[in-house]
C-alpha cells in the first residue's frame, strides 16, 4: 500500500527548496541511495539521492552533460551504478535488468525514438505489450489498442515504423512504453525537437497518464511544457541534484539559476 504524497509545499522565504525536498512525506515507489556513476575518470552521477511517490509527476531539468540521462539510465536499469541501491515498489533492483523493472512497472522511453523500423506501428506496441508484465493474447491486443488510442496513433496502426515523421515517433515511444502496463514513466526529452504545438499535443497525452495514475519522470528542455505536467521539480548539475521542490520556486532558486540559466537572479 502508498501513502499519497502532497502535490506541492508551501514556501516560505526561510526555507530552502533542497530543505523541502528532505521533508517531503510518504513511501517511496522508487528510491536510489547513494547513486555514483562514472565512465572512466568521467563522475557522472556524485551522490545523487532520489525518491518519489507513485502517481507523483516530477521533471528533471539541468544544463547539458549534468547527468540527467543518465540517472534515467540507471534508474530504468539499462546500466548498474558504481555504487548505490535503487529500491522499486519496496523491492531492491539495483542487480534486475531493465527487463525486469519493466515487469515490475518501470517503463522508459528515449531521447532518440528505437523503433522496430522494419515493423508496422502496431507490431511495435505489441512487442512491448507482450514483454510487459505477464498477460495472455488478448490481453496484450486490448493493451495495443488502447495505447495507439491514447496516443492518437490508431490511424497509423498499419505504417510501418520507418516511414513515420518525428511526432509519430515520438508518440510511439509513448505508446510501447505504456503497452507495458507501467505504473511510472520515465520520459527522456519526449518533448525535443517537436514544435510547441506539437509538444502541447504530448502534453495532453501526458496529462492523461497522470489522471490514470501513471507517475511521471520527465528530463525537458522545454520548460514551459514540462511545467504544465511536474508538480515537483528537480535541477541537476555536475552530476549533483542542486535543487528539489515546487516548480516555481526551484526555477528561482539562485543555484539553478546560475547553473541553469546562466546569469545571476534578478
Ligand atoms: N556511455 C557513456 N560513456 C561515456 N560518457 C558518457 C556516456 N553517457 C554519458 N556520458 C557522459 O556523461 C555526461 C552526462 O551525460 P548525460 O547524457 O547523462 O547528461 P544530460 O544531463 O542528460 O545531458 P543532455 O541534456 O545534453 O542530454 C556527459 O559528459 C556525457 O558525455
Amino acid at each position: 500500500m502508498f501513502r499519497s504524497v502532497p502535490n506541492s509545499f508551501p514556501i516560505t522565504d526561510d526555507t530552502t527548496v533542497q530543505q523541502i525536498a528532505r521533508q517531503r512525506p510518504g513511501d517511496d515507489f522508487l528510491s536510489a541511495k547513494a547513486i555514483h556513476k562514472s565512465f572512466g575518470a568521467l563522475v557522472v552521477l556524485d551522490n545523487v539521492d532520489f525518491a518519489m511517490g507513485v502517481g507523483d509527476a516530477v521533471g528533471i531539468v539541468g544544463p547539458n552533460g549534468a547527468g540527467k540521462t543518465t540517472l534515467l539510465s540507471v534508474l530504468a536499469g539499462a546500466f548498474p551504478p558504481n555504487s548505490g541501491t535503487i529500491f522499486l515498489d519496496g523491492r531492491n533492483v539495483t542487480a534486475l535488468t531493465a527487463a525486469d523493472r519493466c515487469k515490475s512497472g518501470l517503463a522508459r522511453t528515449h531521447q532518440v525514438p528505437k523503433p522496430f523500423g522494419g515493423m508496422t506501428v502496431f507490431e511495435n506496441v505489441y512487442v512491448a505489450a507482450a514483454h510487459g508484465e505477464l498477460v495472455n493474447r488478448d490481453e496484450s491486443y486490448g493493451r495495443v489498442i488502447d495505447s495507439l488510442t491514447l496516443c492518437g496513433m490508431l490511424y497509423v496502426a498499419n505504417r510501418q515504423a520507418d516511414t513515420l515523421g518525428l511526432l509519430d515517433r515520438k508518440r510511439l515511444e509513448l505508446a510501447r512504453a505504456l503497452a507495458t502496463k507501467p505504473k511510472l514513466m520515465l520520459l527522456d526529452e519526449i518533448g525535443g525537437g517537436l514544435t510547441d504545438g506539437e509538444a502541447s499535443e504530448l502534453v495532453e497525452t501526458i496529462r492523461e497518464l497522470r489522471r490514470r495514475g501513471i507517475g511521471i519522470v520527465w528530463i525537458e528542455h522545454i520548460v514551459h511544457i514540462l511545467l504544465q505536467v511536474a508538480d515537483r521539480l528537480i535541477c541537476m548539475d555536475a552530476g549533483r541534484i542542486i535543487a528539489d521542490g515546487d516548480p516555481k520556486a526551484v526555477m528561482r532558486d539562485e543555484q539553478v539559476v546560475k547553473a541553469y540559466l546562466g546569469r545571476s537572479p534578478a
